[in-house]
Parts: C-alpha cells; structure tokens; sequence
C-alpha cells in the first residue's frame, strides 16, 4: 500500500471513468478505481480515502435495484464530488428525488449561475464569461435537492446541473467535468482536491523511491524471474527491480514463436549491451505454436499463451535455488479490465496474457511495481530511470505477439509472410519519420486469398491490413492520417518485396467502436 494522501473514485461503470483517474494524475493526486458492488466496508477503511468521487454510469437510480454507493461513504466526513450518475445516486441516497423521462441531453450546453450565485467551493473561478460550456450525457435528471444541498448552475435541461453542500463539502454536477468537451473541467477537479487538502505528493521520483523500498520489503533475500519482452513495461520493471534488488534478479526473454522479424537477436543484443543484468533466452517455439496448431478462436488463443507463459517461467524458476517471484510489466489498465473477472461492472473485451490468462493456481508469488501506472506514467518513470530512449519510444507489442494479428488459423507459413509485411511497413514509417507521432503500428494478416495479376501471371494469394492509431494510454485510439501517397507505396512496396501477399488495405476504425488489435 502506498503512502499517499489517495482519493477513491466509485465506479458505476462510466465508458469514461478512467479519465476522472488521469485528471486527477496530472494534478499529482494518487487515486483508485473500485467497482461499487466489490467495495466492502473493510476496503473502504483500509484504503482511508481523502476525498470520493462517485462516477457517471448506465443504468438509471429510478430502476429497482440499480446500484448505489455503500452508505458508509456518505459518513466518511470527507469531501465527496458526485458526476452525472454519481450525482443522481448521491441524491437518491441522501434524500433528494431523481426521475426519467424529461429532455434529454447529449453533447454539448450550457450552465448560467442560478440567481444569486456565482459559484464557490469547486465552482471557484468559473462563469466569469457569464457561463460554463459542459458535456453532457443524460437521460434521467434531479428533481429535488436532498437536505443540506443548493443550487449553483442550471442547464436548459437540468435545472439541478451545479449543486453544493458547503457545510458536508458535498457537491454534483450532471455534466462531465473529466472529458476533454468540458473545457473548464479542470479548474472544477482542481479545486475540488486543493480543498480536501491534496497537496500533489504523487510524482515519479517519489513513486521510484517508494516502489524500491516496497519490493525490498515483499522479496526479503529470495530470487525474482522476470518476464522481460524488451517492451517498455517489462524493461523498466526489469530495471527498477534491479535497482531495488541487485542480483537477486534474472530476466527471462520468451521466444514463442509469435515475435516480429528478428526481433528475438535485437531484444537480447539491446537488453545485455546496457544492462548487466542476467537474462535466459528461452526458445520455446515450439512449445507454443504446437499448441495453437488448429486454434482459431481469439480467446483460447489468448488464454492458451497465457497458461504457456506461466508453464515456461515455472520451469525456469525451478531451476533457479530460492527463485519464489515472478515480476511482470503488469499496468493499471490491464488491472481495471481484469475486474469485470471478479464481477465490476464493464464487460471483457479481451483476456490480456498476463492478467486474465493466470491460472488460479501458480507456485510463484508475483511482483508488479508497474500496477498503480498508466503507460504514459511508466514512460516518465523510465526517463527517471534514465532508460535510454530507444526502450522508451518503442511502440508498445501485445505479449501474444503475432498470434493475435493472424485471424484464423495460425500456421507457419503465415506467420513468415506477416513478419515481412510487418518489417516493411515499420520501415516505411521510420523512413518518413513518422515512428515517434504514432502510438502502434502493424500489420495483420488476413484470414482470405484474393486473386491479382503480377507479372501478366495470375495471384491467388493473403491479403493485409495495416494498422497505425494515436493514443495515450490505449484505451482509446484513432487511425493515423497517413497521405495517400505514403499509404500507395507502402503497399506496393509490401506487395513487391513480400512473396505471398498480393493485396493491401487500411484500417481506418477508431477504438472504440473498434479494438487496436484485430483479435
Ligand atoms: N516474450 C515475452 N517474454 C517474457 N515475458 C513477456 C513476453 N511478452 C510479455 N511478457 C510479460 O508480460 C507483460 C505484459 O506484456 P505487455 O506487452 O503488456 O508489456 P511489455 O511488453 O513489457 O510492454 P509493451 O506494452 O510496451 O509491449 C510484460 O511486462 C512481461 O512481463
Ligand atoms: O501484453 C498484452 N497482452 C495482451 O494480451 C494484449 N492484448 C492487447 N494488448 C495491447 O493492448 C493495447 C490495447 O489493445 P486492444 O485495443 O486491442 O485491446 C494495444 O497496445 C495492444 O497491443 C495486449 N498486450
Ligand atoms: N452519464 C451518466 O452517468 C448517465 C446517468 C444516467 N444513466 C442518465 O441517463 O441520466
Ligand atoms: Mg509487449
């Protein structure tokens, strides 16, 4: 547990939860994310909030047995800001009304100060241009104010979009103040922490000191194996790790059989040319395409590389005296999209390797100094590190590799021409410079054979899709706006230099309603 001043966010499953958390981030405030229905009165005093915000979400508070905040939070005496849903719970809770079925509102409005207010307490500093553009998401909307509560701003559909209780620091809004469309939202989140008394303690040199200390206390004198990849993830773990632990530490670099061209040589070559730290190059080739033979299906694949993983690293374990931790690069979104395994309420897109894919039961304990971050996070903590820059621009690769590239069936030969494909069109993109603007980029191979004419012959072979998105984290995402000149030679160049493929095309779905990966 961290010694942070930390803040509680309630989930009610909001499609953007995860921003209120990255608000707060970039306001050096550490806060965690607990589904409503997974948080008991016994979490709740261990996590000893500063401050609670309760998140937008689906459902409605009108429907019967629609979720609710555990009362215990309303008594914490702390500051508590509710959002869209959150507000609409803290009402019902606290003896206000809600109801369906008025106007709704999506998008964009506008908030004018209720008569005689000009806002204080979070609103501090807002409607000096006479009023608040906001992002709205709403069906429902309050009709009362619980005891206590009054109103600061009113939208042309709500007329309870701004609301205060001083006296208990309560406050509401309809409205979404963490979203990029809500462009005073920050200054509402801003002073809403500076007055439960955050004081920004959460920076990267203090995160370092304290995750140093922290796996010298949960390892003692016993060995660590970690997974390394050469992502950013595994690699700045490896190397916080080594600095809280010496050589207690070894590495081990998976070869499935599912890596891009050449780049098993380039991880271990990058990795021992900087590093002095022990590092076993497991090939286990074999191991995982022999059991992915015949495999289509997205999820067996992921859970079968996942289960294989932790073969491999147990076998390595064992032969290592006094080897009893597995650390892996595990990071906060892949620990928020697991939850839905243990009942939150979001929905599983995907089982990632390292979290969904564990077997329940496994002889090593694991170590993930990495599970409080976001992407974004572990990059600055790795400058801190003062890893060299070519580990921390690397665009990030799943851990099941090219398997989850190749829709269908996997074989051999498919993986080969994905390689080629793949090494192209990274090279193209170093090329025009354009590696450090975009977040991923890769190839998928695609599951049909068209036909072409090359050379007055005729083709019948794979087609491909690129793929290249921006983004911060990997939650959401959007396509590269490659030109279509880059786009033409890039595909006649795969098309030319890569026996096997004749045809090209690019993904241009946003995530969501599309995933980056295309499994
Ligand atoms: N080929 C591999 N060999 C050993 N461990 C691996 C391998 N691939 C993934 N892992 C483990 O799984 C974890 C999660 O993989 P993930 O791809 O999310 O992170 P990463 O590879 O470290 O970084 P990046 O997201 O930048 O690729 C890694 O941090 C690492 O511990
Ligand atoms: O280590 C990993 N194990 C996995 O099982 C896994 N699945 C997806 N990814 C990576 O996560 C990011 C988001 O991917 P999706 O939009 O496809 O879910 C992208 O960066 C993906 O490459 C994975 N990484
Ligand atoms: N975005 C939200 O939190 C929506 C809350 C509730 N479902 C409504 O429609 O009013
Ligand atoms: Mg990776």
């Amino acid at each position: 547990m961290t010694q942070h001043q930390r803040l509680l966010i309630i989930d009610f499953g909001s499609q953007v939860t995860q921003l209120i958390a990255r608000r707060l981030r970039e306001l050096n405030v550490f806060c965690e994310i607990h589904p409503y229905n997974l948080l008991t009165d016994d979490i709740l005093r261990g996590l000893n909030p500063q401050a609670v915000i309760l998140s937008g979400g689906p459902d409605s508070v009108t429907r019967a047995g629609s979720p609710r905040a555990p009362q215990a939070v309303f008594d914490l005496g702390v500051p508590i800001f509710g959002i869209c849903y959150g507000q609409q719970v803290m009402m019902e809770q606290l003896g206000g009304a809600v109801e369906g079925g008025h106007h709704a509102e999506y998008g964009r409005a506008f908030i004018a100060p209720a008569p005689g207010h000009k806002g204080d307490g979070i609103f501090a500093g807002l409607f000096d241009a006479g009023r608040e553009e906001v992002w709205m998401s709403h069906g429902d909307r309050v009709t009362a104010l619980a005891p206590g509560f009054e109103v600061i701003g009113v939208s042309p559909n709500a007329p309870f979009a701004m609301i205060a209780d001083e006296a208990r620091r309560f406050y509401g809004v309809q409205f979404h103040p963490e979203v990029h469309h809500t462009p005073r939202g920050r200054i509402m989140l801003e002073n809403f922490v500076r007055l439960a008394g955050f004081t920004g303690d959460w920076t990267m040199a203090g995160y370092r000191d304290e995750a140093i200390r922290k796996i010298r206390e949960q390892v003692g004198d016993k060995k660590v194996i970690c997974g390394l990849s050469g992502g950013v993830d595994s690699s700045v773990a490896a190397v916080l790790i080594h600095e809280a632990i010496g050589d207690q530490l070894t590495c081990v670099f998976v070869d499935h059989g599912l890596l891009r061209l050449n780049e098993a040589e380039e991880v271990v070559t990058m990795f021992r040319d900087h590093y002095n730290i022990p590092l076993i190059h497991a090939d286990e080739s074999e191991l995982f395409l022999g059991a992915l033979e015949g495999v289509s299906d997205p999820e067996v694949k992921r859970k079968t590389i996942g289960r294989l993983f932790i073969d491999v690293f147990q076998r390595y374990a064992s032969a290592i005296e006094g080897a009893e931790f597995l650390a892996q690069g595990t990071l906060y979104p892949d620990v928020i999209e697991s939850v839905s395994f243990s009942g939150g309420p979001s929905v599983t897109i995907k089982s990632h390797h390292n979290v969904g894919g564990l077997p329940e039961k496994m002889g090593l304990k694991l170590v993930e100094p990495l599970r409080e971050l976001f992407k974004d996070e572990v990059r600055a903590l790795g400058r801190e590190l003062g890893l060299p820059d070519k580990f921390i621009g690397r665009h990030p690769f799943p851990g099941p590799g090219l398997a989850i590239r190749c829709p269908g069936e996997i074989t051999r030969e498919k993986l080969d021409i994905l390689r080629k494909a793949d090494a192209v069109f990274i090279d193209q993109i170093r090329r025009h410079g354009l590696y450090d603007e975009i977040w991923q980029a890769f190839v998928a191979i695609l599951p049909v054979r068209t036909v072409g004419v090359m050379g007055d012959g005729r083709t019948y072979d794979y087609a491909c899709a690129l793929r290249a998105v921006t983004s911060v984290d990997g939650m959401t995402a959007d396509y590269y706006p490659f030109t279509h000149d880059f786009l033409g030679e890039t595909a006649t160049r795969i098309i030319n230099e890569v026996k096997g493929i004749n045809r090209c095309t690019y993904d241009i779905t946003s995530k969501p309603p599309g995933t980056i990966e295309w499994e």
